[in-house]
């Protein structure tokens, strides 16, 4: 059996939408008045694009192999991500076999340590994992989630991430997550803010229906602690993200303080096998939420889940379109998905990186069968009508 092999390596950066989902127009839920590190500061306080959220953009990378096979990986990284795809990583990769996943993972990871181990780096490298396990996919003509193993149940159920729980209720996802408008540099009076608007929804979609909030990096842990006991007789479900992704001992101290019934979550802004076993061995949360585009893509998640089962904790991949997908429907530990709400006023389904790909399924009434993701790879390809840059060659 002959196995073809990487010629070359392509790097582009979109703008509007797509990995990137918080480069969006104005008057958007995602944009509006949501609490973070920054709203200490008041002229950065209203939206997150004045501080630059989406400073970075969309990076696209396409591996094409020795016979024509083209894989596909999105993630936010942008001109940096190009850069770094260009100048180093693509070493690495042509005239490697297309199997040869695990070991160009460890060459592009070790070889960028100087500079990389998070962030945007490990992005940029997530985003060349997704597409060498798309490149795999096509070559093998397999979808992602049997080359993983193989799905353990036949459709996968989401909550939803956006302004409007109440209407995520009625389109049939099993919780909505909102995000928290206001932090500790409002006081008592933003407190009491963020506690109003949770009774409203809780009083619009009911007991039984999942409410959390998404805070966003932006909390202390004395703040998190009165929200959290604030919030719990409107039933929260979980405080995600409450503080600064590195401060590992405010999140086991929250958790010991937080009421019983919620939990406490994180994950999204961490990266690789070794920051989600500080987030477990220091007992951070009872959920991690890795973002399959940013924690080192699927070769590393797998580690990063694994770790996960065997302290008992679930995984519930940060919203990262048909690339957890895959992912979810082949662990155990990972019972549901998230999907975010990208319609400007949070009202419809619309799928999650628009508009950058095609054939990117959604939920429907809040559900997605595993069929619908029997395709090659991910299943995914590049809208020709977005504008593609290319600003590095090699
Ligand atoms: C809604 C949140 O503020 C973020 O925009 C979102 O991307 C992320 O935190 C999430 O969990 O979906
Ligand atoms: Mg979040």
């Amino acid at each position: 059996m002959s196995i073809p092999t990487i010629k070359h390596v392509r790097a582009y950066v979109v703008r509007g939408g797509g990995a990137d989902y918080h480069d969006q127009g104005d008057s958007h839920w995602i944009d509006d008045h949501i609490c973070t590190p920054m709203s200490k500061y008041p002229e950065y306080c209203q939206s997150r694009q004045s501080f630059g959220i989406n400073v970075l953009g969309s990076l696209v990378i396409e591996i094409e192999d020795s016979e024509g096979h083209v894989g596909l990986g999105v993630t936010t990284a942008g001109e940096i991500g190009a850069y770094i795809v260009e100048k180093h990583f693509a070493r690495f990769l042509e005239g490697a076999r297309v199997t040869d996943i695990e070991k160009l993972w460890d060459q592009m990871f070790n070889a960028s340590l100087f500079y990389g181990r998070k962030g945007v780096v490990i992005n940029t490298l997530s985003g060349v994992d997704l597409a060498l396990w798309d490149l795999l996919g096509k070559v093998r003509e397999e979808p992602v989630h049997v080359m993983l193993g193989g799905a353990v149940r036949d459709e996968l159920q989401f909550y939803a991430t956006g302004a409007r729980p109440d209407l995520a209720k009625d389109m049939g996802f099993i919780g909505g997550k909102m995000p928290l408008q206001w932090g500790p540099a409002h006081g008592d009076e933003g407190l009491k803010k963020n506690i109003e608007k949770l009774a409203e929804m809780r009083s619009r979609v009911g007991d039984d229906f999942w409410l959390m909030f998404d805070c966003w990096m932006s909390l202390n842990v004395e703040y998190a602690t009165r929200l959290a006991h604030a919030a719990q007789e409107y039933g929260l479900k979980w405080i995600e993200e409450a503080l600064p992704p590195d401060d590992y001992w405010g999140y086991a101290k929250l958790r010991q303080q937080v009421p019983s019934t919620m939990m406490v979550t994180t994950g999204e802004h961490e990266a690789t096998r070794w920051g989600f076993r500080m987030l477990m061995e220091m007992d951070c949360c009872d959920l991690i939420q890795p973002d399959v585009g940013w924690c080192g893509g699927v070769t590393e998640l797998l580690k990063i889940s694994a770790l996960a089962d065997a302290h008992g904790k679930l995984v519930v991949p940060h919203g990262s379109s048909v690339y957890s997908y895959h992912f979810v429907a082949t662990r155990h530990n990972s019972p549901f998905a998230e999907f975010l709400m990208m319609a400007p006023q949070a009202d419809k389904v619309v799928p999650m990186f628009n508009p950058l790909l095609l054939d990117e399924p959604v939920p429907v009434n809040g559900r997605l069968k595993i069929s619908e993701l029997d395709k090659p790879g991910f299943g995914v390809r590049l809208n020709p009508e977005c504008k593609l840059h290319r600003p590095y060659t090699h």
